[in-house]
């Protein structure tokens, strides 16, 4: 369900890395139980978008407030779940081991290590060490850190890379049924199959928004068949316009 104050509120964001302007005044809102995909080629500064919204990015400009409070705050730490590109979890430990560790550092329940373990389908390698894990699998634990809690704004940086179409689709399903909950996802990929299953999609390209909207009024918008002629269309529409 879908309430009116968004989870999610981003005002001129703005963000310098490395000496450059690498986000250049990007606004947008996400609205609770929504799925946000972000969209766009590699560098494009999808990553900075996400490490602003869990309050972990220096920022030039702009406000980023989530769950009606200023992204980062102390208030938001147990109710935003992230799960970066690289795995942070342990490759000495086991899946169980590690999740045991992170819900004792989040202080989330003891019984969600099982109810996550469950979640992303790794019941059957639950004591492997995680250096022993196939690459789908690693990331799939490194998910399940961020499912600890029960966390209200889920953001999860790539998290299908790797896998399997079988296991895209099943989280693709786990993902629609948090949402369901009223969780609120913003999930970044590369893969376009994948961008027609979000509510909403920002495409953007070298730190700005290309376009924002549902995958089907973006394909109808540009006239193109599938998402990737979308997003090919708006490209040659922005580089065709005045500066
Ligand atoms: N630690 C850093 N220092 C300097 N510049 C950085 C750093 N990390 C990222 N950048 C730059 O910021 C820009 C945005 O990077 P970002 O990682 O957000 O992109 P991305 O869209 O997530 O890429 P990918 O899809 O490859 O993960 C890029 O130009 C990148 O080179």
């Amino acid at each position: 369900m879908m309430s009116s104050s968004p989870a999610v509120s981003v005002r001129d964001l703005r963000v310098v890395r490395g000496g450059r302007e690498v986000l250049h005044g990007l606004s947008f809102d996400v609205p609770r139980g929504c799925v946000l995909g972000l969209l766009g080629p590699s560098g494009c500064g999808k990553t900075t978008v996400m490490r602003a919204l869990v309050g972990v990015q220096i920022v030039r400009g702009g406000r980023v407030t989530v769950l009606g409070q200023d992204a980062g705050s102390a208030g938001l730490r147990d109710r935003v779940g992230y799960a970066t590109q690289t795995p942070a979890v342990y490759g000495d430990l086991t899946v169980a081991e590690n999740l045991r560790y992170f819900a004792s550092v989040l202080r989330a329940p003891r019984g969600d290590v099982d109810r996550v373990i469950e979640e992303v389908g790794l019941a059957g390698a639950r004591d492997q060490p995680v250096a022993t894990l196939s690459g789908g699998q690693h990331s799939r634990a490194n998910l399940a850190v961020a499912l600890l809690g029960s966390p209200e704004l889920l953001v999860l940086d790539e998290p299908t890379v790797g896998l399997d179409p079988v296991l895209r689709q099943e989280l693709w399903t786990l993902f629609r049924t948090l949402a369901g909950r009223g969780v609120t996802l913003v999930v970044s990929s590369h893969v376009m199959d994948e961008a027609g299953r979000t509510d909403r999609l920002l495409l953007m390209r070298e730190g700005a928004i290309l376009a924002d909207g549902a995958p089907d009024a973006l394909r109808e918008r540009t006239g193109a068949a599938d998402l990737e002629g979308a997003f090919l269309h708006l490209i040659n529409e922005t580089a065709g316009s005045p500066a």
